[in-house]
């Protein structure tokens, strides 16, 4: 039988000790995703976004409650899931087709051949003629499909994205989403992105999970209804509106709970 879910967070907490003191940052998340599905995180600032996902990712691990991929517990695995981080991290050093196979090199497949697999990617996704360039060549949209296409080449069925878009301007932003939801298109992998854009998330997402403010909890998961293939436009129809309002007015109470701890703690 064909598993349920892809990914399950069934009720994972996570405290930080820092400085004596107790940091509540994530309580009690259950996540159900299923396969091939684009699921965006909003929340506050500070909220525990990144935390989730340092869990996911194996890069750190719950203090309490469970983490499965394909029905299996995965806390404190590291390697199952592709990662992107905010900043695209290409090494300066490697021209983008070598930062690109840094992925498959990792999981050990030849260089020539990982070489003769990402060629043709980056001529189909926009990067043709940059091949031997260096990350310093490229403009920041360019880098952040760069990171992209190497997270996607090493090939897991998970794929993490942390703000990818958060520091490139509205223009290229908006080309991004379109890339990005063709690549999802094409490789079928389960996506998690966080933003703080309500309209990027609505826009590229099946569902969204709204988090409250620290300690992260889930406040309302959005079924985003919307018929795909996306078109641009679709961002001044009346359900997309309707479901914008929703998400905004849930995200600007924990928004304002999340300011008034801040001044409290200064
Ligand atoms: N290693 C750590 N030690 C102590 N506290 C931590 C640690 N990592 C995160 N925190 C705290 O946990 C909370 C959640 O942090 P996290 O970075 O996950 O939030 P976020 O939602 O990703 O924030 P932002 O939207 O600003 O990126 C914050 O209060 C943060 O200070």
């Amino acid at each position: 039988m064909l598993n349920e879910y892809k990914l399950e967070l069934l009720d994972v907490s996570k405290e930080f000790n820092s400085r004596g003191e107790t940091v509540k940052a994530l309580d009690e998340i259950t996540m159900k995703i299923p396969d091939h599905k684009f699921i965006s995180i909003i929340g506050p600032s500070g909220c525990g976004k990144s935390t989730l996902f340092n869990i996911i990712s194996g890069l750190d691990q719950p203090s309490d409650g469970e983490l499965l991929i394909d029905k299996e517990e995965a806390s404190g695995t590291s390697g199952l899931v592709g990662y992107m981080l905010q900043k695209d991290l290409l090494l300066p050093w490697r021209t983008i087709l070598e930062n690109v196979i840094l992925g498959m090199e990792i999981i050990g497949i030849p260089k020539k051949e990982a070489k003769e697999k990402a060629i043709p990617l980056l001529h189909r996704y926009g990067l043709k003629g940059f091949e031997y360039s260096y990350p310093s060549q490229l403009s920041g949209g360019m880098r952040q499909r760069a990171a992209l296409l190497r997270t996607i080449l090493y090939d897991r069925d998970v794929i993490l994205l942390d703000e990818p878009f958060g520091a490139l301007d509205a223009q290229t932003r908006a080309n991004m989403q379109e890339w990005l939801l063709d690549l999802w298109d094409d490789f079928q992998k389960t996506i998690l992105f966080i933003t703080h854009d309500i309209d990027e998330s609505i826009y590229l997402s099946d569902e969204v999970y709204i988090m409250t403010a620290r300690p992260g909890k889930i406040k309302h998961r959005l079924k985003i209804d919307l018929e795909r293939p996306r078109k641009p436009n679709i961002i001044t129809s009346k359900k997309f509106i309707e479901l914008k309002d929703e998400a905004l007015t849930m995200l600007s109470e924990e928004v304002l709970k999340s300011q008034q701890m801040e001044m409290q703690a200064n």
